[in-house]
């Protein structure tokens, strides 16, 4: 019988930074998750043995990928690809697929990583894939996004499948690049199955997902002040990002009488101190993703706001806070800004919005702060019904799907307050959404032996 191998928390994060030098947003991801793991397993001795932790942060595999493509003027453009099958203990590796030039193995390998934690949150069969390539859509033509997307799949429909991976969409992959690229997987291997999540309508997409995420991190938002016997209306929102998620969280924030502040994209904020309306958000939703626009130019169109250069909104003050843009947006001092201000709760609808820093500000000052592999699942829980209605060629309605989101959201937020309550009244959400989603996965692979 081998003597088990009971590492502490320090030694464990020194082999995880020995192992991926240079890779800063995975050691952080895994460092957030095993700083709570530690004590959850102490007395566990099964999982130690079994060396379980170790093996999820050490991706199944990584598939790098040279992607070749001609633009409109003649030239030969060469970017890189990925597909980061982190885990598929409890179903298919799922996740989305990101278009943007800061992407980098250890970016995907960090989402891919809490794409695992938050697909088990969900509780549907679904294990932890993400993708992506270096490749800046901004600025490029319809034809050029073409050629690139229909060059991306031609090397990753080998390594995907309905019942083996199935990306869906992230930053700079909407309904245009999935179209596509679900096109090309169609063309190359003859077969119409639901291989990619977030397609149109028109062709076994379903109803409410491009919703499902930015409305989820409302919901979630919502059932944290239920928590407190409180409610979003008459609260004032500061959202950043200005793409698909900021935009439905802004939408949903509105239609529970909240009123948001601010909308951002990489070029600075807009205040808006009269409230995004619906009709203000449609004009958003079209100009950045039909007319491909700037949030600078919202200030010409709507009197009384103003567009703050090269700022992010943090300074702005509110109630809520929603980072939906990016990962590392909201730093230490911009945790201490919000909190100085009197914000109550923060909701993540982006991944990894928050740095290690300004997560710990949060926690000292007991606001209520849902992190994004729980805020942010409702994208991949109607993902994962996309599959379920493709594998039963069938389509469920809009009200349907909107129930089995809300549904989905109270059931995440209900496991974290079962795991992250602290017995004095404050619920640790990221204690409580680390533990829910490892638990079920961890005793996945110990079902499995040593594989
Ligand atoms: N789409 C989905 O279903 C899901 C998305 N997420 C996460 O939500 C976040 C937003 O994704 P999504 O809305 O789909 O992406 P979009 O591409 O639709 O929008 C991204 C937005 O974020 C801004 N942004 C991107 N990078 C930066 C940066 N480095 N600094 C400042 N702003 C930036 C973009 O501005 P600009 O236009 O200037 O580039 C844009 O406003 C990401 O973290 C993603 O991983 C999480 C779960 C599911
Ligand atoms: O819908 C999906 O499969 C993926 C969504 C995603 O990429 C995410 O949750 O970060």
């Amino acid at each position: 019988m081998a003597v088990s191998d009971h590492v502490d928390f320090p030694t464990f994060m020194e082999g995880v930074k020995k192992r991926n030098p240079g890779q800063t947003e995975f050691i952080q991801a895994v460092q957030e998750v095993a700083q709570d793991i530690f004590g959850f397993i102490e007395d566990k001795e099964e999982y130690h043995a079994a060396q379980i932790l170790r093996r999820m942060a050490e991706p199944d595999r990584v598939v790098s990928f040279r992607v070749c493509w001609e633009d409109d003027n003649h030239n030969i453009r060469v970017q890189r690809g990925w597909r980061v099958q982190n885990n598929n203990a409890i179903g298919p590796y799922k996740g989305g697929i990101r278009f943007h030039p800061s992407v980098t193995e250890s970016v995907l390998k960090f989402l891919a990583f809490e794409q695992t934690f938050k697909n088990s949150l969900t509780g549907l069969p679904m294990g932890g894939g993400k993708g992506g390539a270096n490749f800046n859509p901004k600025g490029k033509s319809d034809a050029e996004v073409m050629r690139f997307c229909q060059s991306f799949m031609t090397e990753l429909y080998r390594h995907i499948g309905p019942d083996t991976d199935v990306p869906a969409g992230d930053i700079g992959v909407g309904a245009r690049e999935i179209g596509y690229m679900f096109g090309q997987y169609k063309r190359i291997t003859n077969r119409w199955e639901g291989v990619l999540t977030g397609k149109g309508r028109e062709y076994g997409g379903s109803e409410m997902r491009p919703e499902a995420t930015g409305y989820g991190a409302v919901y979630f938002m919502e059932n944290m002040l239920k928590h407190k016997n409180d409610a979003i209306e008459g609260k004032t929102a500061v959202i950043s990002g200005s793409g698909n998620v900021a935009t439905h969280a802004a939408e949903q924030i509105t239609k529970q009488g909240g009123k948001v502040l601010t909308l951002s994209d990489s070029g600075g904020f807009v205040h808006d101190p009269d409230g995004f309306t619906q009709e203000k958000i449609d004009w958003v939703k079209e100009h950045k993703t039909h007319r491909r626009g700037r949030m600078s130019e919202y200030v010409d169109e709507f009197k009384g706001a103003t567009f703050h250069e090269g700022q992010r909104p943090w300074s702005v003050a509110c109630d809520l806070a929603l980072p939906c843009a990016t990962q590392n947006e909201l730093n230490e001092e911009e945790a201490k800004a919000l909190v100085s201000n009197g914000v109550m709760a923060v909701s993540e609808g982006a991944n990894m919005p928050t740095t290690l820093d300004g997560v710990h500000i949060f926690h000292d000052a007991k606001i209520m702060y849902g992190p994004g592999k729980a805020a942010n699942a409702g994208g991949v829980a109607v993902s994962g019904l996309e599959m379920s209605q493709n594998a039963e060629r069938i389509s469920w309605n809009h009200e349907r799907l909107g129930q089995m989101l809300t549904e989905l959201m109270e059931g995440i937020h209900d496991q974290c307050v079962e795991y992250g309550d602290q017995g004095d009244g404050y619920v640790d959400y990221v204690k409580g959404a680390n533990i829910a989603g490892f638990k079920k996965v961890a005793d996945a692979m110990l079902a499995y032996g040593v594989v």
